[in-house]
């Protein structure tokens, strides 16, 4: 599903009007049936129920004032704050403010503070709060009447339904510009936007709807927006397994980990390579924790390479590139340890491997992100925020108030398909990136991740291109998540758990295809 920015929504209304001819009275008659619909939809009939509507002065305000009609034509009653005067309100808004007043619809000008005690009382009579004050229109942090009216009905307790957008919510950042009103259901017009999608936005705007209201498929393709929300139907197609098949189609995948100082994270990323559907796994460690760790799977192939002090290094690599044509895609880093072999093993690794490489944990941490350019097959780097400071010479605060920039930044500079995870994992590759909307807080636990770098090496394995398998491992890592918590609750879920529950969740999404 597209993804949009302010601008991009801005150039899709302005071609609608100004090129096509929709009249922007159709449009915003539109977003207001839409709106009522979700009402409907989510408190039932709104006859006899009253509801207080905030309507700011622009076209966002406009659809709040269609809306408003809209109830009282269905028999609701509709108190109609203005953020400001009726003067003030022209275009499209001051022909629905005209219309409104004309079926005798009861409108209050709220210009200060000091008058939000009078209309107290009919907004905490009201059922339901109706946000339209600001939309996708906002310039610099909230000021004036507006932020006083968004404090407020922030403190209401009253179910809120933003129109198009929470208002104070900036579309593409995702941020507050000093306030904004937090949501129960937002409605919004067309596609969804970023900020929507993405945290803090995605808190603030609750149950997002996206409605259509009518604009032309081709203004949106035509503009071909760089953002994606990755949903179920735009998953790469997952086919069923053929009879006659065996376990050489599937692909064959080597997962090098593992340090004296990290034994499990190998076993994860295996375990969840396999659990993905992957035909072999091989798990390669140094052999000084091959005896701890060979025999804990039981599919699993196990590989012991030569250690230099319990790492990986120089002799590890030469191993690992001699048999490399046996295999089909390679998953590095989980557990590898920090010191000079490693860096060693890892850079003789980029340069010489020809096959398509998942590069996760310390994987990453012993190179520098140069090293990526060199390397002769896809690579898919799956940092977390953390990781992805280190890579770009960040801080950790800074990756992750611009998620989207900076993964889309190391995917342009260092041509890598690159994964960044967290709270909404942004995966960006060549002129395009996506936000995964799968996944819970849950998940943030010990070997999650190696999980994820398991999964998305076994897709790749099955034929899945990296970016493919990026999308889709991602998305399925979190379904498992998601699935998992709604069993069991977000508490206590374990790596091993969300590995056991990948089939469970391909299964579910197969379901829908
Ligand atoms: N004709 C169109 O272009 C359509 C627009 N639509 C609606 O229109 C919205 C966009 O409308 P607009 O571009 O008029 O903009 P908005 O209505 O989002 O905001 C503009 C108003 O907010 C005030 N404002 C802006 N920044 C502020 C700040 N920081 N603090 C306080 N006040 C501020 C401005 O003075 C102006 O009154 C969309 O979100 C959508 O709801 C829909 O009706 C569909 C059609
Ligand atoms: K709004």
């Amino acid at each position: 599903m597209y993804l949009l920015t302010a601008e991009e929504m801005r150039a899709i209304d302005r071609v609608a009007i100004e090129e096509i001819g929709i009249p922007g009275v159709v449009l915003m008659e539109h977003a207001a049936l839409s709106v009522l619909a979700e009402i409907e939809k989510s408190f039932g009939d709104v006859k006899g129920k009253r509801f207080a509507a905030f309507c700011g002065r622009g076209n966002n305000g406009g659809d709040g004032l269609a809306l408003s009609r809209l109830l009282i034509q269905k028999g609701a009653e509709c108190y109609v704050f203005l953020s400001g005067t009726m003067e003030e309100i022209g275009g499209d808004a001051g022909t629905n403010l005209g219309v409104l007043r004309g079926v005798g619809g009861y409108i209050a000008e709220v210009t200060q503070k000091e008058s939000i005690k009078f209309i107290e009382k009919q907004v905490k009579e009201s059922e339901v709060i109706i946000d339209a004050i600001l939309g996708t229109g906002i310039k610099g942090d909230v000021r004036g009447i507006n932020r006083d009216l968004i404090e407020f009905i922030n403190t209401v307790g009253k179910p809120v339904v933003s129109v198009d957008i929470p208002s104070g919510l900036d579309s593409d950042t995702g941020r507050p510009m000093g306030i904004a009103v937090k949501s129960d259901i937002t409605v919004t017009f067309g596609y969804p936007k970023v900020g929507e999608v993405i945290y803090p936005g995605a808190e603030y705007a609750g149950r997002l709807v996206v409605a259509d209201i009518g604009y032309p498929a081709r203004i949106v393709e035509e503009i071909n927006p760089a953002g994606r929300l990755a949903t179920r139907e735009e998953l790469p197609f997952i086919r069923d397994r053929e009879r006659d098949t065996h376990k050489g189609n599937y692909g064959h995948v080597l997962v090098i980990g593992g340090s004296k100082d990290f034994v499990g994270a190998p076993a994860i990323s295996s375990l969840a390579a396999l659990k993905s559907g992957a035909g072999l796994v091989t798990m390669a460690v140094p052999s000084c924790v091959a005896g701890m760790v060979s025999g804990r799977i039981l599919e699993v192939i196990p590989l012991s390479l030569g250690d230099e002090d319990g790492y990986l290094g120089k002799v590890a690599l030469d191993e690992v590139l001699t048999m490399i044509d046996r295999f089909d895609v390679v998953a590095v880093g989980p557990g590898l340890g920090m010191g000079e072999p490693v860096k060693a093993f890892m850079d003789g690794l980029i340069k010489n491997c020809p096959l398509p490489m998942v590069i996760d944990a310390d994987g990453l941490n012993n190179i520098e992100p140069t090293a990526l350019i060199k390397s002769k097959a896809p690579v898919v780097v799956t940092p977390h925020p953390g990781e992805m400071a280190r890579l770009t010479g960040r801080k950790t605060e800074d990756v992750n108030s611009d998620r989207i920039n900076i993964t889309r930044e190391f995917t342009r500079r260092y041509k890598a398909t690159c994964v960044l995870k967290g709270a909404r994992t942004v995966i960006a590759v060549e002129n395009r990136y996506y936000i995964i909307p799968t996944g819970n807080p849950g998940m943030a636990t010990a070997g999650s991740g190696d999980v994820l770098t398991g999964v998305i090496a076994g897709f790749i394995g099955q034929g899945f291109s990296p970016t493919d398998a990026a999308i889709l491992g991602a998305y399925v890592h979190g379904l498992a998540g998601d699935m998992l918590a709604k069993k069991r609750g977000e508490y206590g879920i374990t790596a091993t758990d969300i590995a056991s529950y990948i089939p469970v969740a391909i299964n579910e999404l197969k379901k829908r295809m």
